[in-house]
């Protein structure tokens, strides 16, 4: 659906040169959620300008629905940026307008009559949950519903690209919550290919099948979410993912936990997909002798499943901490001993 092909950006500035993008090679997938991330600075917001035409290209090749759109001309621009709309972290409502005006505002530049503008504006007001709200002016609705506003005026003209800059990075929690399930129920009723750039990591969590993490222009790390979750690579991606998750726990955490529980062996179990859902806990604890003391734990939910560590004092006759390991490794967890005492 997307692909970008040893793309650069480079802005020369009074300091000198800027590289903003810097040899950038993506394929994204028709119909996935694909999150970038990265922090301030990385080239995220060049990235997607450069998706919908915005910016050119220093080198490189973007070819998005079948379209090659580093060469094509202003006329053909704007037809493409029918396909491929935005949504923003500010919203970029017309304030003077209505919430229905708003959403036609896109209907009306493509020159759809009006008697189809107001039923496709309807529609789009089901489709966001906010019936009823079309007379609304934008600075009588709060953050989330401006971002509804923002969502149904990108969808108006039946894009098949949605890119989301910072969508919700200015909204609380909760709200931000109720957007990402919009983007998801949008993606999956309309087959809609999303790509959001963020900074929060509960964000790529919560709603991308795939993520790039962006640094210095570069993607220094790009897989499956539920993957890079696992097994981050790079330590920006640590970093990233510590955010939401103790699974990599510094050394020093782990010292201190050997030295909290020096009786029997401290073992880390790695949960993946449905293992997260088998009851092997209860099972060691009936099945074996033993004491079995839970020292610290965490599961996380992504798109694609759930994933995480536990961290278990097993104390008892030697034979049966190797059996009860045993019996952990054969219901398909990953094991670590941390200890050997
Ligand atoms: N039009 C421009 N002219 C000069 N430099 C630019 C321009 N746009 C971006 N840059 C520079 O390119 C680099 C990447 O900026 P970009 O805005 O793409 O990063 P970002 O990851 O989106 O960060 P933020 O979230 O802070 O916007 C920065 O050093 C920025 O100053």
């Amino acid at each position: 659906m997307i692909s970008l092909k040893e793309v650069s950006k480079r802005f020369i500035t009074k300091q000198g040169e800027i590289v903003a993008v810097d040899n950038v090679n993506l394929d994204i997938q028709r119909g996935e959620i694909f999150g970038i991330i990265g922090y301030s600075g990385a080239g995220k917001s060049t990235l997607i300008r450069l998706l919908n035409g915005l910016e050119k290209p220093s080198v490189g090749q973007i070819v998005v629905n079948g379209q090659e759109i580093t060469s094509i001309n202003e006329e053909k621009l704007r037809g493409f940026r029918q396909k491929v709309s935005m949504i923003f972290q500010h919203f970029n409502l017309l304030w003077s307008r209505t919430v229905a005006e708003n959403i036609a505002f896109p209907l009306e530049i493509a020159g759809v009559p009006k008697d189809k503008r107001k039923a496709r504006v309807e529609e789009l007001l089901n489709l966001v949950g906010l019936e009823g709200r079309g007379d609304s002016y934008p600075s009588q609705l709060s953050g989330g519903q401006k971002q509804r506003v923002g969502i149904a005026r990108a969808l108006a003209n039946g894009p098949e690209v949605l890119l989301c800059d910072e969508a919700t990075s200015a909204l609380d929690p909760e709200t931000t919550d109720s957007i990402l399930d919009l983007l998801v129920s949008i993606n999956e009723k309309l087959g809609l290919t999303i790509v959001l750039i963020t900074h929060e990591m509960q964000v790529i969590q919560k709603i991308c099948n795939r993520v790039a993490v962006m640094e210095n222009g570069q993607v220094v790390e790009e897989g499956d979410v539920l993957e890079v979750f696992q097994k981050p690579q790079q330590a920006i991606t640590k970093r990233f993912v510590s955010q939401i998750s103790d699974s990599n726990q510094p050394v020093q955490t782990i010292q201190k936990l050997v030295q909290l529980y020096p009786n029997g062996k401290l073992v880390k179990l790695v949960f993946v997909g449905e293992t997260t859902e088998q009851p092997i806990l209860s099972r060691l604890i009936k099945q074996f002798d033993l004491e079995v003391n839970i020292v610290q734990g965490n599961i996380s939910h992504t798109k694609s499943g759930a994933f995480g560590t536990l961290i278990l004092q097993i104390d008892g006759n030697d034979q049966a901490v190797e059996d009860a390991i045993q019996f952990i490794h054969s219901q398909k967890v990953n094991t670590e001993v941390i200890n050997n005492d």
